[in-house]
């Protein structure tokens, strides 16, 4: 498997949690959301180093997060940007120069399982840009200003893309630096790709790999980890596959 490594964005206001605290730090089973997320990568073999990428108010606080959980693959806690392109690209400039591949997958996605991980790296070689997606199981609509339906696209063509996403490094360090230059703004690192012209494969990612958003968000989250720690405690399910 190719070592790679691995650029965390946490540099979010978490606004849409409502929360008195990032939402990063909220706790979930009791850990904050944010060293659950860390830990996958920390325990994947597949990873050489973390780059962490936070907001400035939240830098010290990441820091001591690292120290008392332990994580040793923290090779930096870069600052972030206004918006989550920004912060990618700091995380991209902060990788050390042996790295080769690159996986981006957000700080508030703390539910993904290592077997999932492991199985998305080792099917994610073969592509230069591959990312997690799930198919859409809402009928999707597009509308205009006014709400007014557009159009209704086959489901069959729809995916809901979530992180890791994984990328040959110069691909994307030139997709990040050309969209900087004109000016070019989305909400993923794989629209990057797409937007340079080179494709994109998605591969199966799992339903329980939410991205932690509002409050919703969170008791779902810690509905599925005890459910997770059911399957364990009646031998269902072995702990290392989480
Ligand atoms: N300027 C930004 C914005 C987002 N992120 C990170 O990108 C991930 C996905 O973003 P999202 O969940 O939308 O987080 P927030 O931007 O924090 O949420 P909100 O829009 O509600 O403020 C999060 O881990 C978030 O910390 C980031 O590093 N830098
Ligand atoms: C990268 C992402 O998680 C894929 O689903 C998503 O695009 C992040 O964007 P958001 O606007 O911050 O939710």
């Amino acid at each position: 498997m190719v070592k790679l490594g691995v650029i965390i964005p946490a540099a979010g206001q978490g606004k849409r949690m409502g929360a008195s605290v990032n939402k990063q730090f909220l706790p979930l089973q009791g850990r904050p959301l944010l060293a659950h997320t860390l830990s996958l990568f920390e325990r994947s073999g597949a990873v050489a180093e973390i780059v962490i990428v936070s907001a400035k108010e939240d830098r010290e606080r990441i820091a001591e997060l690292v120290r008392t959980e332990g994580f040793q693959k923290v090779s930096a806690i870069v600052l972030g940007g206004e918006e989550r392109q920004e912060s990618v690209f700091a995380g991209v400039k902060a990788l050390s120069s042996l790295i080769q591949r690159v996986a981006v997958h957000d700080g508030a996605r703390p539910l993904l399982t290592c077997l999932e991980l492991n199985r998305f790296f080792t099917e994610a070689e073969k592509f230069g840009a591959a990312i997690m997606a799930v198919p859409v199981k809402d009928t999707i609509k597009r509308v205009d200003a006014q709400g007014k339906v557009l159009e209704t696209p086959p489901r069959e063509t729809l995916r809901a893309v979530q992180t890791p996403q994984v990328f040959a490094r110069s691909l994307l360090e030139e997709a990040h630096h050309k969209a900087r230059e004109a000016g070019y703004l989305t909400t993923d690192d794989a629209a990057l790709i797409e937007w340079l012209g080179h494709p994109v494969q998605t591969l199966m990612g799992s339903l329980e790999n939410i991205k932690i958003t509002t409050p919703e968000d969170l008791d779902l989250a810690e509905a599925i980890l005890a459910k997770r720690m059911n399957q364990v405690n009646h031998g269902d399910r072995s702990l290392d596959s989480l």
